[in-house]
């Protein structure tokens, strides 16, 4: 079947820092560009000129908790807004590295967010909307910390949370891809690149292309 008569999707990648996810997100928008898709790669915080002014302030600047959430839910809806909507409206899919799954990982999880302002920040900015397919990198704290570590770049606000932080942020995600297993697939990102590479083409192949 032609990729091209394939509706537009928004496909997200989401894990603790150093993961993984952003060595294989370029991986994977090239398998899918083989395809004869259209398609967007942009990330979260980030995205529009305005997500990337509030990135910076996120990853840098020291905030209030509730500060820290309505500025990732407010560069999101920006993200929608001016890029995401539009894309898909034009039938180009989107690969996005983190959505909201990564709120309610990191600020519901890691930081004790209320779970219930997140379900009404989320049920206002992107109401019935979701990823159509999420990989949730899941990796040991202490490994992934070595992986940033090994980057030898400065570390971020949130890379420079201790372990107990990243332990509540995984489980967080893991309890979201409980919730909704037909739409993550939780990936041992313990492995090498190359298997993981695998399987995300096995998955978006027997997910859009079978
Ligand atoms: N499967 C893997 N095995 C070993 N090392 C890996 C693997 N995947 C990525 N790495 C290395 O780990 C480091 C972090 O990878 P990457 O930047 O892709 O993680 P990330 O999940 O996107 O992190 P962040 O969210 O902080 O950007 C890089 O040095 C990368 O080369
Ligand atoms: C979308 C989103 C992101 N975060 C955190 C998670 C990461 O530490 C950074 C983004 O950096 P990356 O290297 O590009 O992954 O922001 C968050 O806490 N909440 C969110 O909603």
């Amino acid at each position: 079947m032609s990729a091209t008569r394939t509706p537009a999707r928004f496909i997200t990648f989401e894990g603790i820092d150093g993961a993984g996810k952003s060595s294989q997100i370029a991986a994977a928008c090239a398998w899918l560009q083989a395809r004869d898709i259209g398609l967007e790669q942009t990330r979260e915080p980030g995205g529009t000129p305005l997500g990337e002014q509030l990135r910076a302030l996120l990853l840098h600047e020291a905030m209030d908790i509730e500060t820290e959430a309505l500025l990732m839910f407010a560069a999101r809806r920006e993200h929608l807004a001016q890029r995401i909507a539009p894309a898909m409206a034009a039938g180009r899919w989107v690969v996005s590295d983190r959505f909201s799954d990564a709120t309610y990982a990191y600020q519901v999880g890691g930081r004790g967010l209320d779970a219930v302002k997140f379900a009404a920040l989320e049920a206002w900015v992107h109401p019935g909307f979701q990823p159509d397919l999420t990989f949730l990198f899941d990796l040991d704290p202490a490994i992934a910390a070595a992986r940033v570590a090994g980057t030898g770049a400065a570390p971020d606000r949130f890379e420079r949370e201790q372990q107990d932080f990243f332990l509540r942020v995984r489980d967080a995600y893991l309890e979201r891809a409980a919730a909704m297993p037909g739409r993550f697939c939780v990936i041992d990102a313990s492995r090498t690149p190359a298997d993981i590479a695998a399987t995300i083409t096995a998955t978006l192949a027997g997910r859009f292309f079978a």
